[in-house]
């Protein structure tokens, strides 16, 4: 089911009403008001119009059909690492990224009743996040689209035996008692977040100041393909942020990889290696140039 649980609908609605009249200005974000996601988009453009989507995938569809501007969308955490089929959702979705968003994230462990708890339900991020502080208590983590519809899904059960893991904020939009914040194993707990719009930013905007790149690639099937790909980086003196690997089929020899280096095409040194990065790959494709918000290294 593709939608929402009944205590969310009201403030969904008005939302999406909000954003239908002004569509340049809306930010879509995969969750239920009151996500981690839904308050990224609000830290990085305060006067921008949230539209709740039930999934990211639906977030990044709203901006493809001209129903927002732009998507704010997480990626990694620092905790529980990528967020699951981001590596294929970005590409597919032909958007470009035009900035990182860095958040704090914090759960809390929401019900109606008082525990005993069953089971909680979350994204599979806060989960995973939280994993030692749910082992120890012997409570089931239930997967479910984002954290705070989480919350409202709990909320509409009318059960006193699950929880939700959510930001605080859901516990209050949605109606239920908080059991104990902060829940998650390590207390720097960080998501970075990108943004993406259709079209990519204008270099010219960027001159000056420091940028990531991010791209994918996929290597030849040969002997030291991976060491020949990032010897472009390394030789330039290109400093590579993040790189992921992954497969592209069933044939387990398409090996795809996700990257984030520091500069941007324009940059001789960053031309060089992904002109060089070309030669040695057999697909390389850029998804973005964007201000780099977090110094790296
Ligand atoms: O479900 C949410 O709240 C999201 O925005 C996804 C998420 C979950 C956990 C940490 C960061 C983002």
């Amino acid at each position: 089911m593709r939608q929402f649980a009944k205590p969310a609908l009201a403030i969904v609605d008005s939302m999406r009403t909000a954003a239908a009249a002004e569509p340049a200005r809306a930010i879509a974000f995969g969750g239920a008001p009151g996500s981690n996601s839904h308050q990224a988009a609000m830290q990085f453009a305060p006067d921008a119009l949230p539209l709740p989507c039930f999934s990211f995938e639906d977030a990044l569809d709203a901006v493809e059909t001209g129903v927002a501007g732009c998507a704010m969308i997480p990626i990694e955490n620092s905790q529980h690492g990528r967020v699951a089929d981001i590596h294929f959702l970005l590409p597919e979705s032909g958007l470009a990224i035009v900035a990182e968003h860095f958040m704090p994230i914090t759960h809390a462990l929401m019900a109606l009743g008082e525990g005993p708890f069953e089971a909680a339900y979350s994204h599979p991020q806060a989960l995973g996040q939280s994993r030692h502080y749910l082992h120890q208590r012997g409570i089931t983590g239930m997967s479910y689209a984002d954290t705070a519809g989480a919350a409202a899904f709990v909320a509409e059960s009318g059960k006193s035996d699950i929880a939700a893991l959510a930001p605080p904020l859901a516990a209050d939009l949605y109606g239920l008692k908080i059991i104990e914040n902060a829940v998650e194993d390590a207390h720097d707990n960080t998501t970075r977040f990108v943004v993406l719009a259709k079209d990519p930013l204008d270099p010219n905007s960027l001159a000056g100041t420091p940028t990531m790149t991010t791209f994918i690639f996929e290597v030849k099937n040969i002997p030291a393909a991976l060491y020949k790909a990032l010897g472009c980086f390394a030789t330039n003196g290109v400093n590579m942020t993040k790189l992921e690997s992954y497969q592209k089929g069933a044939s387990f020899a398409a090996t795809m990889f996700f990257a984030d280096i520091e500069g941007m095409p324009g940059d001789p040194r960053v031309d060089a290696a992904l002109d060089e990065l070309a030669f040695q790959t057999n697909s390389v494709r850029l998804l973005g140039s964007y201000p780099q918000v977090r110094k790296r290294g």
